[in-house]
C-alpha cells in the first residue's frame, strides 16, 4: 500500500508516500481507506495523523490514471468513513495540499499546517472540478464567495491566508507529525460531529440567483470557451442548495464527464508537455542532468525600452538586482517611468504590496554607463533589431564584463550565432527572446547558438523559472520557432483578405475557435510599421524593390496590403487607425469602411477576382500552414519534441490550453488528413513556400504514433520501417 502505518502513543500515523508528490493513485487512495479502517477498529488507537512524505502533504489525485486507470476505493468513501468517526483525524499539512489532496484533508476533523503550505483546488486548470467532495464540503468550511473564488481560478492559497479564511485550524511550527499527534491528543474528548464539515451549512450573504449569475459571468468573460469553470460554479452552488449527499452525487456525475471532455484531455496533455519541456537537450549531447546552471545574483539589462523595461522588471520583481543601462538621460529616465508605472499596476493588482514594490525599485540600478556591467553574472541585451548595433554592444560586453558573464540576447529573429561571433566567449552567449509585454507574457524562448555550452543553457532554463516564465529551449533560425510558425499564419490570413474575407470575418473566425484575439487585432497592437519594417529589411537584404503591387516577392506569393495601409498612414492602434479604427488607445477596434474599400481596390488593380471564403478554409489554410512549419521544425531538430512547439504557442500566443497547442489540435484531427490538405494547398497556391509539405509531416502521416514519439522519429532515435 502506498501510505505508511504506524502507530505512535496511541496515535494511528497514515502518511502518503507515493513518490514524488504523493499523487493519490489508487493504491495511496486503498493505503489511506484501509489505515483509518485498522486505526477506527482497533481499541488501543486514540486518533489519527494523516499525512506525506517528503515534505509535502498530496498534490491530488494521479492525473496520469484519469485517461482510464485502475479502480481502488472512490475518493469519496474515505470522507464517509471519517465521518462517521468518533476518533478524530487530523490533517497534518506540510508542502502542498492541493486537489484531491486538500480534499483529503477536508475530510479529516480538523487541519494544522506548516507556515510554507499552499492549499488550493487547481483542476479547474486541468479542465475538470474538484470531484472528491471539494466543491461541496470547501464552501462549508470558508464560506461560498472564498470557495467560488478557489476553486473557479485554481489559485493556490498560503496557510495564512487559507487560515483566516477557516480552511486550516492551526498554524504550527516544528516537526508536523510530532504537532499532528499533540494536536489530535488535544480533541479526544470533543464530539467530531460538531467538527464534521459533512455537517455544517455554507455561508453566503445574498440571493443564490444573483450570487450564481454573477460567478457565471465573470468566468465566461475570464475564461472564454471554457467548460471547467462554468462546471465548477452550477457545483459550488449546488453546496447550498441541496443537501449534501445530493450535492456529492451530483458532483461526481460532473466530474466523470469533465473527465472524458476533450478540454479535459487537451489539458492534461498540456500539464505534462509543460513538465516534459524541462527535459531538454542540446545536439551537442548537453542536457538537462548533466549541465549545473552557473548562479545568477546580480544582471544588467541593456536597452530600458518597453521591451528592456519589462526585463528588468522581472528581474527585480523575482529579487535579481538588475543595472539598466541605457545611451543617454533621457531614454534611461522614460524608461524608468515605465518600470515604476508597471509597477505600480502590480501594486494596484494586488500582486505586491506598496513596501514590497519599493524594496524592488531599489534592486534597480538606472545607469548610462557600460562599464557598470563588468561585474555582473548576466546580461540581457535589449536594444531594437539591428545586427550591427548588437554585434558592437556585444564586442563591448566581452570586453568589459567578467569572464564567467552570461551574455544575452533578447533577438526576435537574428541568428545567434551572428551575434555570439562578436565575442570571445561564443560557449557564453544565449537567445533569451522574451515575448510582449514582456514583464506579462509567460513564454521565454531560449535558444541556443553553435557553440552555446550546456551549462549557459542550464543557467537560462533556470532563470526563467525563476522569474516565473516558461523557459523553452529551441535552436537558431531566421525567427525562431515561435515567430517562424506565426508567419505563414499571418500571411495566410492575409491571402485570405485579398481573395474575398475581411479582417473583422477572419478575426472572429480565430475568436470562435477560442484565440483570446485575432490576428489583425494583434497586429494592429503591434504596430503596422513593424510588419513593413519587416518585409522592407527583407528587400533590402534581397537588393530587390519592395513593391506594393506584386503579387510576387523574393519568388513567392506577396501580398502588398500591409504596405499600402501603412502609406495610408494606418499604424495600428497607436495612432487609432490599422487594419481597425479605434475611438481612443483602449478602444474597441471597428470595422473601418476605408479598410475594406482599400483592400477591394487593392484587388481590382491586380485583377484579383474576390470570392467567399467559408470559415472553415480560413482556419484551415492558417492553422495547417504554420503546423507544416512546425512539423518542418521539428524535422530540422530546432525543437527536439513536439511539446515544445505546443508550449510556445500556448504561452507565447495565448493558444487555448484546452485545445492542448497546434502539434495536439493536429493529432486530434489526424496527421493523414492534415498532411492531404497541405498538399491540395500546395497545388493550388505553389508560390506560397509554406504549403511544401513538410517530410516528416508526409512520414507520420501514414503510421499511427503518439505525438510523444513524433520528435524521436524526426531525430532518428525512433526508426520507423512502414512507409
Ligand atoms: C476507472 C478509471 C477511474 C479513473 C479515475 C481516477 C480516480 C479519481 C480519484 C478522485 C479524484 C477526485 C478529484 C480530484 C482531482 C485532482 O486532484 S486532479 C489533480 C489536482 N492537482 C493538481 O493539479 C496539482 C498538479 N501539480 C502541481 O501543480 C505541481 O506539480 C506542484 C505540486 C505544485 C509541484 O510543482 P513543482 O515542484 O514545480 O514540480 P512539478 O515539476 O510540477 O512536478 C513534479 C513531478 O510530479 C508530477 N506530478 C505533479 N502533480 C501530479 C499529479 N497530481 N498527478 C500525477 N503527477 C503529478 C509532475 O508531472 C512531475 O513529474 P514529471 O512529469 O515526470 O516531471
Amino acid at each position: 500500500m502506498m501510505a505508511d502505518y504506524t502507530v505512535r502513543d496511541q496515535v494511528a500515523v497514515i502518511e502518503l508516500d507515493n513518490p514524488p508528490v504523493n499523487a493519490l493513485g489508487s493504491a495511496v487512495r486503498a493505503g489511506i481507506y484501509d489505515g483509518i479502517r485498522k486505526a477506527d477498529r482497533d481499541p488501543n488507537i486514540k486518533a489519527v495523523v494523516i499525512c506525506g512524505k517528503r515534505g509535502t502533504f498530496c498534490a491530488g489525485a494521479d492525473i496520469r490514471e484519469f485517461d482510464g486507470g485502475k479502480n481502488g476505493p472512490w475518493i469519496t468513501d474515505i470522507g464517509d468513513f471519517i465521518d462517521n468517526m468518533k476518533k478524530p483525524v487530523v490533517a497534518a499539512i506540510e508542502g502542498f495540499a492541493l486537489g484531491g489532496g486538500l480534499e483529503v484533508a477536508l475530510f479529516c476533523h480538523y487541519r494544522i499546517a506548516l507556515k510554507t503550505v499552499r492549499v488550493g483546488q487547481p483542476e479547474v486548470q486541468i479542465g475538470l472540478l474538484p470531484g472528491g467532495g471539494g466543491t461541496i464540503r470547501l464552501p462549508r468550511a470558508t464560506g461560498l464567495k472564498n470557495a467560488l473564488d478557489i476553486i473557479t481560478t485554481g489559485n493556490h492559497v498560503p496557510a495564512e491566508k487559507a487560515a483566516k479564511m477557516g480552511i486550516i485550524d492551526q498554524i504550527v511550527t516544528g516537526d508536523i507529525i510530532e504537532e499532528g499527534i499533540k494536536f489530535v491528543k488535544s480533541k479526544c474528548n470533543i464530539d467530531t460531529s460538531l467538527v464534521c464539515l459533512r455537517m455544517k451549512t455554507v455561508k453566503y450573504s445574498g440571493d443564490l440567483d444573483d450570487i450564481s449569475e454573477a460567478a457565471m459571468t465573470k468566468v465566461k468573460s475570464k475564461f472564454k470557451g471554457a467548460i471547467a469553470p462554468i462546471v465548477c460554479v452550477k457545483s459550488v452552488i449546488n453546496s447550498a442548495k441541496m443537501p449534501y449527499e445530493k450535492g456529492i452525487d451530483t458532483e461526481k456525475e460532473h466530474f466523470q464527464d469533465l473527465r472524458h471532455s476533450s478540454q479535459s484531455k487537451a489539458m492534461r496533455y498540456a500539464f505534462f508537455a509543460e513538465r516534459a519541456i524541462t527535459r531538454w537537450q542540446l545536439p551537442s549531447g548537453g542536457n538537462y542532468k548533466t549541465a549545473k546552471p552557473l548562479p545568477v545574483k546580480t544582471s544588467g539589462v541593456i536597452g530600458a525600452g518597453t521591451m528592456g523595461g519589462g526585463i528588468a522588471l522581472c528581474l527585480i520583481t523575482s529579487g535579481i538586482p538588475c543595472i539598466l543601462v541605457e545611451q543617454n538621460q533621457q531614454f534611461l529616465d522614460k524608461g524608468l517611468e515605465i518600470v515604476k508605472a508597471q509597477l505600480m499596476r502590480t501594486v494596484q493588482l494586488g500582486k505586491l504590496s506598496t513596501e514590497q514594490a519599493k524594496k524592488c525599485f531599489t534592486m534597480l540600478k538606472p545607469t548610462t554607463n557600460i562599464e557598470d556591467l563588468k561585474n555582473v553574472d548576466l546580461v540581457i541585451e535589449a536594444v531594437y533589431e539591428d545586427l550591427k548595433l548588437k554585434r558592437e554592444i556585444f564586442e563591448k560586453l566581452d570586453r568589459i564584463c567578467k569572464s564567467e558573464t552570461i551574455l544575452c540576447t533578447n533577438t526576435s529573429s537574428l541568428h545567434i550565432d551572428s551575434i555570439a561571433t562578436a565575442t570571445k566567449r561564443q560557449s557564453k552567449v544565449v537567445g533569451t527572446h522574451f515575448f510582449a509585454p514582456s514583464y506579462i507574457m509567460k513564454l521565454l524562448e531560449n535558444i541556443y547558438g553553435t557553440k552555446t555550452s550546456a551549462e549557459t543553457v542550464a543557467t537560462v532554463m533556470k532563470l526563467g523559472k525563476t522569474i516565473k516564465k516558461v523557459p523553452v529551449l529551441v535552436g537558431s533560425c531566421t525567427g525562431f520557432v515561435a515567430n517562424r510558425m506565426l508567419k505563414p499564419y499571418s500571411e495566410e490570413a492575409q491571402y485570405c483578405l485579398e481573395e474575398g474575407s475581411t479582417p473583422s470575418i477572419v478575426d472572429t473566425v480565430l475568436m470562435d475557435f477560442g484565440m483570446p484575439i485575432g490576428n489583425f487585432q494583434v497586429s494592429d497592437l503591434s504596430g503596422l510599421d513593424i510588419g513593413f519594417r519587416i518585409k522592407r529589411e527583407a528587400a533590402r537584404k534581397a537588393g530587390v524593390e519592395l513593391s506594393k503591387n506584386s503579387r510576387f516577392f523574393l519568388g513567392q506569393r506577396n501580398c502588398g496590403l500591409i504596405e499600402k495601409l501603412y502609406e495610408a498612414g494606418r499604424m495600428g492602434k497607436k495612432n487609432g487607425k490599422g487594419w481597425y479604427k479605434y475611438e481612443s488607445l483602449n478602444g474597441k477596434p471597428i470595422v473601418d469602411p476605408e479598410v475594406t474599400m482599400l483592400i477591394e481596390e487593392h484587388c481590382r488593380s491586380l485583377g484579383i477576382e474576390r470570392r467567399n471564403i467559408g470559415s472553415q478554409e480560413i482556419l484551415e489554410r492558417m492553422q495547417y500552414a504554420m503546423i507544416n512549419e512546425g512539423f518542418k521544425i521539428l524535422e530540422e531538430g530546432l525543437c527536439t519534441m513536439a511539446e515544445e512547439i505546443d508550449v510556445i504557442w500556448i504561452y507565447g500566443f495565448s493558444w487555448p490550453k484546452y485545445m492542448g497547442g497546434p502539434m495536439y489540435y493536429a493529432s486530434q484531427i489526424g496527421l493523414k488528413k492534415i498532411y492531404e490538405k497541405v498538399c491540395y494547398y500546395h497545388k493550388t497556391f505553389p508560390y506560397s513556400m509554406h504549403w511544401v509539405p513538410s517530410s516528416l509531416l508526409a512520414k507520420l502521416s501514414q503510421i499511427d504514433l503518439p505525438l510523444s514519439e513524433w520528435g524521436d522519429v524526426a531525430q532518428g532515435r525512433k526508426l520507423v520501417n512502414k512507409l
